[in-house]
């Protein structure tokens, strides 16, 4: 039996294997993505502030959406990531709350093995006025997670838990 204070000794000193790709230059916190730019002229994908979890997506061309239309608007990058990894397509706050501007299928999902062109299918949710996007405007963000796939096991019967089948507000609300 190893004392507990031992054990996390020896649980922080043992190198986590992978065989992900990381840039040394980086630290262990930033992961090597390719990425290509279909589209030449426009900036890469960048993250605004250190720390920051997802990179801004521009868009690669001009979009006017009227109230409640959604368009697909293409970034264009396309990217192989690792596999085991995920990149997830989220909304831009802040033109969440001045505009309206949302994503359909929220968080979009790119999945290791995509090669195409990365696009975002962008909602207006305003009731009245449209918006305007012009080619090179940041429309959304690209987080990008470790992923598990799971094997699935059919049971007849799951575990119990305190939760049990209670959802849909079975803990009350307001
Ligand atoms: O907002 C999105 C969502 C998806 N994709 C790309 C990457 C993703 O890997 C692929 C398929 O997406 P998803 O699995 O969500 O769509 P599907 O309707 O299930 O299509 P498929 O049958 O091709 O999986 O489309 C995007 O570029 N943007
Ligand atoms: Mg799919």
């Amino acid at each position: 039996m190893i004392p507990s204070v031992l054990w996390q000794a020896v649980v922080r000193v043992v190198p986590v294997s992978t065989d992900v790709p990381r840039d040394p230059d980086a630290g262990s916190q930033e992961l090597v993505v390719q990425i290509q730019q279909l589209d030449p002229g426009l900036p890469l994908p960048a993250y605004a502030h250190p720390g920051d979890a997802g990179a801004d997506l521009l868009a690669a061309a001009d979009i006017s959406l009227a109230p409640g239309e959604r368009g697909l608007v293409p970034t264009g990058v396309a990217i192989a990531l690792p596999e085991g990894h995920v990149a997830l397509i989220h909304p831009r706050s802040g033109l969440a709350a001045r505009h309206g501007l949302s994503i359909v299928n929220t968080p979009g999902t790119v999945d290791a093995g995509y090669r195409g062109e990365i696009k975002v299918l962008l909602i207006n949710h305003d009731p009245v006025e449209p918006i305007e996007l012009k080619r090179g405007d940041r429309i959304a963000q690209l987080v990008i997670q470790r992923v598990e796939r799971a094997r699935f096991v059919a049971v007849d019967a799951l575990t119990d838990t305190a939760r049990g089948a209670g959802g849909y507000g079975s803990t009350g609300g307001f």
